[in-house]
């Protein structure tokens, strides 16, 4: 039997839904396109030593084309249920770090899987830090395309409702990919278990 304690981290109980001890939790990250989570988590993962796993490239190779061909010909309906079923069995697995697509805790299925079963970091931008992000990753999301930046902030915004339910949140203005991962590590280093 393994021993482990009780911990509440943001108001949530981390245990509360299954006894799973915490060191052998995936660490699934959160947050905005383009504030890092793929850079971030693939970080993470090489200093924990754990497997790394990014849904979207995970799609993306599953259908042998880029998430903008996936909207564009299968449509976004398709490509959500498909990152739901993705998430909800890579949810069931332990020791991996996970990055999330930005979208992805749009639903409240993939948002309930990953808060009961792993351990959830929703990096955090500031609007006016992420704007410098938009030139960088605009070719390859599909969701800001076409979009004016009003239209943008307003999704941005609107956005910032549903990352809210996380274990931990980081700020991540003004910091180097490295610091932010040192930031983070120094955060699980609290969690007992
Ligand atoms: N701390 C940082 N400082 C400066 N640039 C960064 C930082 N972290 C990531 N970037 C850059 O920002 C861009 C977006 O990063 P990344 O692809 O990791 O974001 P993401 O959160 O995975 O986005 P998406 O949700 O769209 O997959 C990349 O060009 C990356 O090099
Ligand atoms: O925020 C979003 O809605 C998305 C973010 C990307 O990571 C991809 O998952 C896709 O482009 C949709
Ligand atoms: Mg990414």
């Amino acid at each position: 039997m393994s021993s482990y304690s009780f911990i509440y981290i943001g108001g949530y109980n981390v245990l509360s839904n299954h006894e799973i001890p915490l060191k052998k939790k995936s660490i699934v990250f959160i947050g905005f396109m383009g504030v890092g989570k793929t850079t971030i988590g693939e970080l993470i993962a090489n200093k924990l030593d754990r497997d790394f796993i990014d849904t979207d490239v995970e799609i993306e190779k599953e259908y042998q084309m880029p998430i903008t061909q996936i909207f564009n010909t299968l449509g976004e309906e398709h490509f959500r249920k498909k990152e739901k079923e993705f998430i909800t069995k890579l949810c069931q697995e332990r020791f991996h770090v996970i990055s999330l697509g930005g979208g992805a805790f749009l639903q409240e299925e993939i948002r309930n899987v990953c808060m009961d079963n792993c351990i959830v970091i929703y990096l955090h931008l500031p609007w006016d830090s992420w704007k410098n992000r938009f030139p960088l990753i605009i070719e390859s999301r599909p969701v800001l395309q076409g979009k004016s930046m009003g239209e943008i902030e307003e999704i941005f915004n609107k956005r910032q409702e549903v990352y809210s339910k996380n274990h931990f949140k980081i700020e991540c203005e003004h910091l180097s990919a490295e610091e932010i991962s040192t930031k983070i590590l120094e955060s699980l280093k609290n969690i007992k278990g």
